[in-house]
């Protein structure tokens, strides 16, 4: 792998069956995949990544009120050296706000809490909301051609993500200024949920761990959104379909004096999917690699490694 494979949305309606070959080859070989023709409004994502800057221009002392410890950072404000990846030593050098799946009236599940908005940008809640509105659509075409791909009725995941506990993040790593830290933007880690969506920065600094193990920079056509899998899906295909170690690395100058800022959409399963293998990702030959496990234990669990529940 040189960099991750492009797949072109536009044949989910064209030539769903080429498309559910793309989209899962890809994904069985890389766990990566930049999807092209996605049909997601440009301005939808610059209107994202503009008030995420203003949000995080606000001075610390204004950001930290909304700073919900004990949450697991589920919402609202989580600052700059918390978050630490599993099994590393030293923090990742990044700050983010955290919204999730806006409900009206009485939840479905007590586990999804109430949205946090910050009273200085008002406009936040507004646009966040059709990012995640629009991530969340394009995660379920996604993960039709995942269901297919696997053997599964194409609306497999349909009553299984519906009112799942997906968050968006938009994150802003600020300018380095220590240039000896042995901190990095984010260390290596493994996404904890079923895939994730990608959008914003196209400054250097991620990369994916390739089956070989080396390093490989993920490098894409301008305007495509990056999307890999996560571990519960890779739990649920038995390995199958891998969810890929990647990390932020600190880019060298002049990049490295300029803040990065990105929005990754973490789709995940409602709280009390249990997350078994697929009969067709296990046999004989293959036994079952994980025990079944719900989604919102094995998210639990998970938060507690990185920091971010105690
Ligand atoms: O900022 C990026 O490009 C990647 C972020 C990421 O991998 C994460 O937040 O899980
Ligand atoms: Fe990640």
């Amino acid at each position: 792998m040189n960099s991750i494979p492009h797949v072109d949305m536009s044949r989910y309606d064209s030539d769903f069956e080429g498309f559910v070959q793309a989209i899962g080859e890809g994904y069985e070989v890389n766990g990566f995949v930049a999807l092209t023709q996605h049909g997601l409004d440009n301005d939808i994502i610059h209107d994202a990544l503009d008030i995420s800057r203003e949000l995080f221009a606000l001075p610390d002392e204004i950001k930290k009120q909304y700073h919900m410890p004990g949450q697991g950072g589920a919402r609202g404000y989580t600052p700059f050296g918390t978050e630490i990846a599993k099994d590393a030593t030293h923090v990742d050098l990044k700050e983010f706000w955290h919204v999730g799946r806006e409900i009206e009236g009485t939840p479905k599940y007590p586990q999804l809490q109430p949205n946090v908005w910050p009273a200085e940008v008002p406009e936040f809640k507004t646009r966040m909301l059709s990012l995640f509105n629009e991530l969340d659509k394009l995660g379920r075409r996604v993960l039709a051609g995942i269901a297919v791909y696997l053997g599964e009725e194409r609306d497999y995941f349909e009553s299984r993500v519906d009112s799942g506990n997906s968050i968006l993040r938009p994150l802003h790593y600020p300018p380095i200024i220590d240039e000896g830290t042995p901190s990095v933007r984010a260390g290596a880690h493994e996404d904890i949920n079923v895939i994730t969506l990608l959008v914003g920065s196209r400054e250097p600094g991620l990369e994916v761990l390739s089956k070989s193990g080396e390093w490989i920079p993920v490098t894409i056509i301008d305007g495509a959104i990056i999307c890999n899998v996560g571990d519960m899906l890779q739990r649920l295909t038995n390995g199958v379909l891998p969810s890929t170690t990647h990390r932020v690395v600190n880019p060298p100058a002049p990049y490295s004096h300029k803040s990065r800022y990105s929005i990754p959409f973490f789709l995940h399963f409602n709280p009390d999917v249990v997350i078994d293998a697929l009969e067709t990702c296990h046999s004989e030959d293959n036994p079952k690699q994980f025990e079944p496990i719900t989604a919102d234990e094995y998210l639990n669990e998970r938060l507690r490694e990185i920091g971010l529940l105690k």
